[in-house]
């Protein structure tokens, strides 16, 4: 035993393991935290999520896949760390807080956390996807038949083809547009290396990729495995907002 109290959070089904790291007593080490987020060995978990000090904000959150290895952004794990830093104690309503991606702005009611994304200035547009950095970077394809899509297999072909290997990686998210105000979306995610249920910056990427192509307009409902997010943004998207729930789901010592 370590002695050490960790948290598990989820927010619509992209799950986390939290630790109020403030006194940075964390032994950080990329084999624990793949141990600590393996789904047999461990407490199972898509990332692990350190919530520190820094002198200019709220807090701090740091983010590793379940690889072990320091992520991009996570847009689940940024709702989910602040809900986690609302029930610590270290905010009311409105927090501000720094992230790998920079500085990020959330409001907290007891349904939602809406968390603000990092402004998105240049997106690729290709015949058959778009790609774009929106914290991590994100391949858009829209698909038919979402719900029986080979996202694994299909994902993990693009992830790993010796173009976007050769780019650091990507994740990739494959789309369906539902109704005019509705998409569904399903992500590979790169560092889980599978599936997840949810992915925060995938759907913030999918609904802008869905304004351009289709001019769908803002708030976007979005149906993820593990439930339902919207997106609203303005046209230049310099102001993007993540909405949906998170929670806290168990604590337990190490
Ligand atoms: N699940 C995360 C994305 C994690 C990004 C990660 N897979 C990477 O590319 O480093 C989210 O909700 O935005």
């Amino acid at each position: 035993m370590n002695n050490i109290k960790f948290y598990k959070y989820q927010g619509t089904g992209n799950d986390f393991v939290m630790i109020d790291n403030r006194d940075e007593k964390f032994p950080a080490s990329q084999a624990y935290i793949e141990h600590l987020c393996h789904r047999r060995f461990g407490i199972g978990a898509d990332g692990l999520i350190l919530l520190q000090n820094d002198p200019n904000y709220d807090f701090r959150m740091v983010y590793y896949n379940a690889d072990g290895k320091e992520g991009s952004m996570c847009g689940n794990g940024g709702r989910c760390t602040v809900r986690f830093a609302e029930d610590l104690g270290i905010f009311k309503d409105k927090t501000k807080f720094i992230a790998v991606d920079g500085e990020h702005l959330a409001d907290a009611n007891e349904a939602v956390i809406a968390l603000k994304m990092g402004e998105v200035h240049s997106i690729e547009r290709h015949d058959f996807y778009d790609f774009m950095n929106t914290g991590s970077p994100h391949y858009v394809a829209f698909v038919k038949g979402i719900e029986s899509f080979d996202v694994y297999n299909e994902g993990k072909k693009i992830r790993y083809s010796d173009e976007w290997v050769a780019r650091g990686g990507t994740n990739v998210n494959f789309v369906e547009v539902i109704d005019n105000e509705t998409i569904y979306v399903r992500t590979y995610e790169r560092g889980v290396e599978d599936e997840t249920y949810s992915c925060g910056t995938g759907v913030t990427a999918s609904a802008l990729s869905t304004f351009l192509r289709f001019g769908m307009k803002s708030p976007i409902n979005v149906i993820t495995k593990g439930g339902n997010l919207k997106v609203s943004f303005n046209e230049n998207f310099t102001d993007i907002r993540l909405v949906g729930p998170a929670m806290k789901v168990f604590d337990g010592i190490l």
